[in-house]
């Protein structure tokens, strides 16, 4: 299925399109990143650390760091609900599992990434949307200065505020650099958070059922 001609999946023929038809590439919001800005901070933090910016190695880092920011934390200027304004009307109320997305953020407290995955889990109250669109949303969550915790809400409220889901488990899973390459220094620890919503919140046997999905096996 293609973002714009959804038309094409025959399986998703069967229900009904609802939303915007002419969906952006992006919910990108008009915003343009202060790229020189950036660039002189660079270059203090540079001469603070006692090295010489004008020097041939470092002479493009700075510019090259602040289209690296740029990057880093575009979803501070897009609105993920876009992607979830789409869906398709579907009689489906079990399960829909998307796991292991993944995504890399940065941590508020360092600046330094954390890398993971995160599994969305959700039963749909009539709304189901593209698979894709999930993957969107963790996209743009998590291109912004972030926890880990907040994320995972962020995630969860979302899929409750715009799709009505009946539940939705959002698991996150990631390594956070600033834990492993500083400070207290612990390469394998891996940082586990959960938003349980709904039926996965109330039901335990819904909640078992999607974390066998996800961890099942492994
Ligand atoms: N809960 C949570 N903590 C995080 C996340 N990312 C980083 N941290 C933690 O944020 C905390 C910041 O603690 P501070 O004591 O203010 O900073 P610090 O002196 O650099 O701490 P250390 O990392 O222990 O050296 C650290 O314990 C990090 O491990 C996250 O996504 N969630
Ligand atoms: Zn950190």
């Amino acid at each position: 299925m293609s973002a714009s001609q959804p038309s094409g999946n025959k399986s998703f023929d069967q229900g009904s399109l609802s939303g915007e038809l002419d969906e952006p590439a992006t919910s990108a919001v008009a915003y343009e990143v202060d790229l020189p800005r950036i660039e002189r901070a660079v270059r203090e933090i540079l001469f603070a650390v006692g090295e010489d910016p004008d020097r041939e190695g470092l002479r493009e880092t700075p510019a090259r760091v602040a289209r690296m920011y740029r990057e880093l934390f575009s979803g501070l200027h897009t609105d993920p609900r876009i992607h979830l304004q789409k869906f398709f009307t579907e009689k489906y109320d079990e399960m829909v599992l998307v796991k292991d997305i993944s995504f890399n953020s940065m941590c508020e407290h360092h600046m330094l990434p954390f890398i993971g995955k995160a599994h969305i889990g959700y039963v749909p109250n009539g709304k189901v949307v593209g698979l894709s669109k999930l993957a969107r949303v963790v996209e743009e969550i998590s291109h912004r200065p972030q926890v880990q915790e907040r994320m995972t809400e962020q995630i969860a409220n979302l899929l409750v505020e715009e799709l009505g889901v009946k539940g939705v488990a959002v698991v996150i899973e990631a390594a956070h650099s600033c834990m492993s390459i500083r400070g207290v220094r612990k390469p394998d620890s891996v940082c586990v958070t959960s938003a349980m919503k709904g039926l996965f919140r109330s039901n335990l046997s819904s909640r078992s059922e999607v974390m066998n999905l996800i961890y099942g096996g492994r």
